[in-house]
């Protein structure tokens, strides 16, 4: 490995078939990802595309959870630029709906819950039009859903916004890393502001630049409410079981009161694989997504259980996590998505790192997504339990472990935040049939006089 550590970066541009031995010799050696030191796994790719920047491909890596094998599938393309066989780069492009292939006669009506998957282990699925994507994805989406000019204004204001946004960091490997994207979070008032910045917990820290929704997205805001209810209606309609909302999500309006503004200047900024914090949003968590500027691919995945993967495939941690292949939607400007009730629990999420992207006209390579969240009272800080550290707890669903699969509970995070240690507290998270949690029932019996929500 210190052959790959020393050695000088050489400027070449190697053959596609050299990159392909050496990605062989990659592969035999069984390069033990999940273990490898962050830097070791910078230094495999560095031997493999001398040509670009440790930087680069530091980001590329936090980007895809660490794993040298998805940054590898990521950079093979471009390498190949170079190499005497061209290969196009990926870019946005158009498909037709998978569903026009369908046999007019089966009638086309997917439940989430039988969805056989679409996809192979280590293939991506591209998808665009509205159906494919209510089909076969926890999204659905509204393309053109500002009036052009709202659209054109509000990307040039939050472009504005974006310039002095920064960027977070976290723990990744014992290593301190940055996100490989910049992003700001925004709230309705100056007392949530307040209350933000001293109540609320992210990964064990407090954020410190919260800032006021500005004018224009709260008239956003105020449009997305009812398509995003409108969303929700048609997907327990069209695609649950039994036309039914699914267990713990709330039978409530989504009401949307913050929201967080990501920046991604050019291809390779991105953000790797997540879920969402479940923790001030509540179980089956709806958010409604504004993309903005330059077209990205969101990519999304279903989190395979250990034990669902059959035949011992999946040793690695990369491998169980790829086992049924990802979708990938293309999120062009002015396109609204809104991840539904399952997503959080069943799917990870991304954006995807972009070898070639389609200029704006207004953003040039830059893209601004705005997800309106809506924070629940009944799990304000104060509410939930704390750890021994004396701190609120983070909600995180149980999604790998087979036997425990959908249930939630509060664990300390305290261990997130560079420079501590955090202690070791977990708790099972109880709700009823609508998401909320005990304290908010009590206080909502007759006799009670505030109500929580
Ligand atoms: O940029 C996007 O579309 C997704 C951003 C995202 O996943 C997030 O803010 O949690
Ligand atoms: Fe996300």
């Amino acid at each position: 490995m210190d052959a790959f550590v020393t050695r000088k970066r050489r400027r070449i541009e190697e053959t596609a078939s050299a990159v392909n031995d050496k990605l062989e010799k990659v592969d035999t050696a069984r390069v033990g990802e999940d273990a490898d030191s962050t830097d070791t796994k910078v230094a495999i790719l560095a031997s493999l595309f001398p040509n670009l920047e440790s930087g680069f491909l530091l980001d590329l890596l936090m980007s895809v959870d660490g794993s040298v094998e998805e940054s590898i599938e990521i950079l093979k393309p471009s390498q190949a630029i170079h190499s005497a066989r061209k290969r196009s780069a990926p870019s946005i492009g158009i498909q037709a709906s998978l569903i026009s292939f369908q046999h007019k006669e089966e009638s086309v009506k997917p439940s989430y819950a039988n969805l056989a998957p679409l996809t192979r282990r280590g293939t991506t699925l591209h998808l665009y039009s509205p159906e494919d994507i209510a089909a076969h994805t926890p999204c659905s989406i509204v393309h053109n859903f500002l009036p052009a000019p709202e659209a054109n204004e509000l990307l040039k204001g939050l472009l504005a916004e974006a310039t002095t946004f920064g960027r977070q960091t976290f723990k990744m490997f014992d290593n301190v890393v940055q996100s490989p994207h910049s992003a700001c979070f925004y709230v309705e008032s100056v007392e949530e502001q307040q209350k933000q910045k001293t109540e609320y917990l992210y990964n064990g820290s407090f954020l410190e630049d919260i800032r006021q929704l500005t004018p224009q997205m709260k008239s956003v805001s105020s449009r997305v409410q009812p398509v995003v209810n409108k969303e929700i209606a048609n997907r327990i309609k069209n695609h649950y079981p039994d036309g039914k909302k699914l267990h713990y999500q709330s039978p409530e309006p989504w009401i949307p009161n913050a929201a967080f503004v990501n920046c991604y200047n050019g291809g390779a900024e991105s953000v790797g694989y997540h879920c969402d914090q479940l923790t001030y949003l509540g179980p089956r968590a709806v958010i409604g997504s504004l993309s903005l500027g330059v077209a990205r691919e969101f990519r999304v995945r279903k989190i395979v259980a250990r034990d669902d993967d059959g035949e011992e495939k999946g040793n690695k941690i990369s491998e169980r996590a790829d086992a049924e292949g990802q979708i990938a939607i293309h999120l062009p400007h002015n396109s609204l998505l809104v991840m539904h009730a399952e997503m959080q629990e069943e799917f990870k999420h991304s954006i995807h790192p972009a070898a070639a992207i389609d200029p704006h006209p207004i953003a040039g390579s830059k893209r601004i997504n705005v997800t309106y969240r809506y924070y629940r009272e009944s799990f304000h800080p104060r509410y939930t339990p704390r750890c021994r550290c004396g701190v609120a707890t983070v909600l995180r669903c149980v999604q790998r472990r087979k036997e425990n699969r959908g249930r939630y509970m509060w664990m300390c995070h305290t261990g997130l935040t560079p420079g501590n240690e955090g202690c070791s507290f977990f708790q099972w998270a109880e709700f009823d049939e609508n998401g909320n949690p005990p304290w908010a029932i009590r206080k909502r019996s007759p006799r009670a006089t505030e109500t929580l929500e």
